[in-house]
């Protein structure tokens, strides 16, 4: 039984959160509020985390106490110590990055042609559907401008609609890209947002002309280069990509893209989400002349065939659709596939539609990316054909390998703007 001496002081140190100094009671086990435990006349003290938030320490200050507990004046460089250890802990604090975006990738059709992500312009905010192309460097979208013979169905960008554009004066761009298709126009600045990321005055080329692919193509609204800016074609002064201007305020210098076979998915911007891939992300370094992400494969099988080590230099073009590698690695795969042809009259290899197709894997540095055999049997010649025409095709005519959709589909890919860029890959 306690006496009231005893109860006052173990209440006096308990409300001070000091527990109690008395003695325990031999034999019982005394558990007070900081689940400390007195047991035997022994005492195990459980240590917790601080709870409240603190600022990182400070070396320096810590130094000026001690001056001053063994009454020393502390030298002046200590106190001026201090307080550069403070501002740099403050612009830490202030770097800390903090935005990211995400948004959708939609196939715009049944064959995954192209993907496309809603984005919006200006103020109040005009939503556009735009295909994010890791393969250019211009933005630029169907307009106000765009002649109306050339506009079939897609939504346009009005700068005039918009209390946050301007024009960028004497600006002008045009673009043509591998397939011939093309456009040209002027340049505005405005607020641009993907996925909750925005980027304002960003440069947004309004096209005053459209080849009539684009026109035919009514799902798409026009491009978001994500290459590297100085493939832009903007003049008297290129302008800058999205990514380059969101860059300074993202949470890593990274986007990354999952695309999906007949099925929608995803860029994010600033983070790389542990949710869409399984394992590591093995990364290949980029060399970003002349402006695109220009990386090497490590080698290739096919089928259940051995992996042929060979490195194979190419870009990772989200904006093109198909896969295009060096003539004899794609006729050593389409020799395992029955009657398949490289027909001049289809322009590419075509085989018929219920021939059974090899996978194709690809390396990544020591990683292995297999493409399922469904995505290189890629489409009908047409509707009603038997003949089907490849997913993987030669890239002699092209000057250049093109790891495009269907291979970016079978993997999660990291783009990184960091120094120096790097592109990596993991398995989902
Ligand atoms: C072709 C094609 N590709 O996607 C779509 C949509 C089409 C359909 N076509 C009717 C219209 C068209 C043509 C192009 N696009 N859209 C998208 C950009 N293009 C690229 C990008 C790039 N990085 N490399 C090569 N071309 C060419």
């Amino acid at each position: 039984m306690l006496s009231f001496t005893d109860l006052f002081v173990t209440s006096l140190l308990a409300a001070a959160g000091l527990g109690s100094a008395l003695p325990p009671r031999i034999g019982t086990t005394v558990i007070n509020q900081d689940q400390s435990s007195f047991l035997n006349g022994r005492t195990t003290l459980k240590q917790v985390r601080n709870p409240r938030p603190h600022k990182a320490f400070n070396g320096a200050r810590a130094t000026y106490r001690t001056y001053l507990k063994h009454g020393v004046p502390a030298p002046e460089y200590i106190k001026t110590a201090i307080a550069h250890i403070d501002n740099e802990q403050e612009e830490a604090i202030a770097r800390i990055k903090r935005d990211t975006g995400s948004a959708a990738a939609v196939p715009i059709n049944e064959v995954d042609i192209a993907y496309v992500t809603p984005v919006t312009v200006g103020t109040p905010p005009q939503t556009l559907m735009l295909d994010l192309d890791t393969g250019s460097s211009d933005l630029w979208v169907f307009s106000s401008l765009t002649p109306s013979s050339q506009v079939r169905g897609q939504e346009i960008y009005s700068p005039a609609k918009s209390s946050t554009s301007k024009l960028l004066s004497g600006h002008t761009w045009s673009i043509r890209y591998g397939d011939g298709s093309g456009s040209r126009g002027t340049v505005y600045t405005d607020n641009f947002t993907i996925g909750g990321l925005e980027v304002e005055s960003q440069a947004v080329q309004t096209a005053q002309e459209v080849s009539s692919s684009f026109t035919q193509e009514q799902s798409l609204d026009g491009l978001v280069g994500l290459g590297f800016s100085t493939l832009n074609t903007v003049r008297p002064s290129s302008q800058l990509t999205f990514f380059d201007n969101a860059r300074p305020k993202l949470d890593e210098e990274v986007f990354t893209a999952d695309l999906k076979y007949h099925a929608t998915g995803s860029y994010d911007f600033g983070f790389i989400d542990r949710a869409k891939y399984t394992g590591n992300i093995t990364y290949t370094p980029v060399q970003q002349s002349p402006g695109y992400w220009t990386h090497s494969l490590s080698g290739y099988a096919v089928g259940s065939g051995a992996f042929q080590s060979t490195q194979i230099q190419g870009i990772s073009d989200t904006g093109t659709t198909l896969l295009y590698l060096p003539t004899a690695i794609v006729t050593a795969y389409y020799r395992q596939v029955q009657g398949a042809q490289n027909s001049q009259y289809y322009g590419g290899y075509v085989f018929p539609c219920s021939s059974t197709l090899p996978t194709f894997t690809f390396g990544i540095e020591g990683a292995r990316f297999t493409i399922p055999a469904s995505y290189i049997n890629y489409t009908r010649i047409s509707p009603t054909s038997s003949t089907c025409y490849g997913g993987l095709q030669s890239s002699s005519g092209l000057g250049i390998n093109i790891f495009g959709d269907v291979a970016l589909k079978a993997a999660f890919v990291v783009f990184s703007g960091t120094n120096p860029p790097r592109i990596g890959f993991g398995t989902k």
